[in-house]
């Protein structure tokens, strides 16, 4: 595969504090990398210096295996955490407002299309929810039809539903064999959407790779629920199965050889969920803290 971005020993000091500390990874052409991590983790300051907005302390980013060129630069989209939208213009002025800063831009048909702007192009940009704002500045991302695309946390504050929708968009941008790059502390996202991640914790990177393979590599166990009402506190102790007062949590490294256990031991399967690691538990796993916290 052609990498498309080497990231090399990066690091970023303000004062004493290192907010990014001695970070290396590459990105190959066509995949989704996921930059994982809880809020402060450096996520921002790190793709902020691969855009070329903030300048490293030492390291550097190399763009085909070069430093970042101005030529480059009009192969990158960026959709910002917080772009002011420009108030009193539509959707679709802000689409020719934006198309106007450049000289190659992609057919606005295509792009209202593949964001789903249509049914608001007409709409105040004030006026838009969360998701379709999100979609205007995703298209506005792609309006130079750049290579490389850069998602900064981009379904922090939407509901369930726009999160699945924006989820869908960025599916679609993929087909295209686009190189997204995605910041996110929703795991279910990452899982969702990334071929690759690295998980970054206070400016460093504590594990990396294809999210189902660090999930197997770090887990052996599936996770198998019951209402607490449903086990004897006897077989809690025996078996140190772990009990938050609503549900017990048994850890099964076999499945079958634990449903056989709890029917031996006549407690009833009623409720019962079976859950497999995700990357909230890896992490969890691999700090001690949750994402979350
Ligand atoms: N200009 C700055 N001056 C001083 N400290 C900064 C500056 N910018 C960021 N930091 C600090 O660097 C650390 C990393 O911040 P960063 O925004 O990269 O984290 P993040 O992982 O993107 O978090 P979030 O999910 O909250 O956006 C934080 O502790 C932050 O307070």
């Amino acid at each position: 595969m052609n990498v498309v971005i080497e990231v090399e020993n990066l690091v970023k000091c303000y004062k004493e504090f290192k907010a990014v500390d001695d970070i290396s990874f590459t990105i190959n052409k066509g995949v989704c990398f996921g930059i994982l991590g809880p809020n402060g983790a450096g996520k921002t300051t790190t793709i902020e210096i691969m855009e070329g907005i903030i300048k490293p302390t030492s390291g550097q980013v190399k763009y085909y295996g070069q430093p970042m060129k101005s030529e480059i630069a009009q192969q990158i989209g960026i959709q910002f955490q917080n772009t002011a939208l420009q108030d009193f213009l539509t959707v679709k002025e802000t689409l020719n407002l934006f198309t106007s800063f450049y000289q190659h831009a992609v057919d606005h048909s295509e792009l209202i299309q593949l964001c789903d702007l249509g049914e608001f192009l007409d709409k105040d940009n004030r006026l838009l929810s969360g998701g379709q704002r999100q979609r205007l500045l995703l298209a506005l991302a792609l309006i130079n039809d750049p290579e490389i695309i850069y998602l900064d946390e981009p379904t922090t504050g939407l509901d369930p539903q726009a999160r699945r929708n924006f989820w869908q968009l960025i599916e679609n941008i993929k087909k295209r064999d686009k190189t997204v790059i995605l910041t996110t502390h929703y795991m279910d996202e990452a899982e969702m959407l990334c071929d690759d991640v690295i998980v970054v914790d206070r400016g460093k990177i504590i594990e990396s790779g294809r999210p189902h393979q660090l999930l197997e590599k770090h887990f052996q166990e599936v996770f198998i629920y019951l209402p607490s009402n449903q086990v004897s506190p006897r077989l809690i102790e025996q078996y140190q199965w772990r009990n938050n007062g609503e549900r017990v949590e048994i850890s099964s490294k076999n499945i079958e050889q634990s449903l056989s256990l709890l029917m031996t031991e006549k407690v009833s399967l009623e409720g019962l969920q079976v859950k497999s690691a995700n990357l909230d538990d890896l992490f969890l796993k691999l700090t001690g803290h949750s994402l979350r916290e």
